[in-house]
């Protein structure tokens, strides 16, 4: 049995002849929060389709929780939660109702079952929302619930399908020390993300493009090893600079935010501001500094994004 929490080997999946997984290998241990960044329709909701059981690889190997994958999914769907883009709740259900849903189909006692009920109320801030029909509630709110009822039953494992999109930056935020306490309390989450702060956040992630992984580790070790330079320019006629240097090899790219150009230059140039100002006369008296990489940057560097 492997390590890993999820051990998935040179996976495949095609629909009819588009590849949208292409020899994927995934290993994600225990109780890491890890990211799946990429840009839409890169594979990542198919790759979670495949991890779960409900989609079946056209090839490779996948073992999730020690389970061989889509053979005894049936086994890892009691120990796996799952939190779709949709939130996937009962519109005409109340709060307490839609747990209760989730709950019976998890088997669960109904003494069990209303304890459950109670401690997922006070955890997820929706104790006083109890009565409450889902209908009417914010997009915070039915986050929150979603995130209930996919964990009523402790699963050892989470998947969260861009489970923020619809909430505002406090929601995202609290959403996310949530995640922090499962995670501590031993509980391994996979999950997708279009943000990059959040990316941030993740103890691990992999950036996905046209269903390859083009980048896999920790955060801060892929700023690290991206070589490129981040450089910040601040200078008058940004949007012509900015076609100037795209036009120049050294460049993997340059994008303006506010007053300022930010600039990634291949790290085989040893003296990138130094360069910027003998190459391009109007810069020799600019302001240029260089900076701290982001994972922006980094998504840039390993995705096509940057030359667009
Ligand atoms: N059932 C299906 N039949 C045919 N093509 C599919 C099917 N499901 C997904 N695809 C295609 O596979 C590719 C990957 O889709 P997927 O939903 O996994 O992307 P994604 O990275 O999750 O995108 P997003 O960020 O927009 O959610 C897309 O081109 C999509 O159109």
């Amino acid at each position: 049995m492997s390590d890993y929490v999820i051990d998935a080997t040179n996976v495949v999946k095609k629909f009819a002849d588009f590849s949208a997984i292409d020899n994927v290998t995934l290993r994600v241990p225990k109780g890491c929060i890890y990211g799946f960044l990429g840009p839409n329709g890169c594979g990542k909701s198919t790759m979670i389709r495949v991890l779960t059981g409900l989609l079946s690889p056209t090839a490779g190997e996948v073992e999730v929780l020690g389970l061989a994958v889509p053979k005894q999914a049936e086994q890892l769907r009691l120990k796996i939660g799952y939190m779709t883009q949709k939130f996937s709740l009962y519109d005409d259900l109340s709060v307490e109702e839609n747990m209760q849903f989730i709950g019976q189909i998890f088997g669960m006692n109904s003494a069990f079952l209303r304890q459950r009920i109670e401690q997922q109320l006070i955890t997820y801030g929706l104790d006083a929302l109890r009565q409450q029909r889902v209908a009417g509630m914010s997009g915070g709110q039915k986050q929150r619930l979603s995130l209930a009822c996919a964990t009523m039953h402790n699963p050892e494992l989470l998947f969260l399908d861009e489970p923020t999109s619809a909430v505002d930056p406090q929601n995202r935020r609290d959403f996310w020390e949530q995640l922090f306490d499962l995670s501590e309390q031993g509980t391994t989450i996979l999950v997708t993300t279009h943000y990059m702060d959040e990316a941030e956040r993740c103890h691990r992630l992999a950036i996905m493009e046209s269903g390859q992984i083009r980048a896999d580790g920790e955060p801060e070790t892929l700023m690290r090893e991206m070589g490129v330079n981040v450089i910040e320019v601040y200078a008058p006629n940004l949007r012509a600079l900015k076609l100037k240097l795209m036009d120049c090899q050294q460049v993997r790219s340059a994008a303006q935010q506010g007053i300022r150009l930010r600039v990634l230059i291949y790290q085989d140039v040893i003296d990138p501001i130094q360069w910027l100002k003998t190459t391009f006369t109007e810069l020799s008296k600019a302001e240029i500094n260089l900076t701290r990489p982001s994972l922006e940057d980094v998504f840039v560097c390993v995705t096509g994004k940057g030359r667009q």
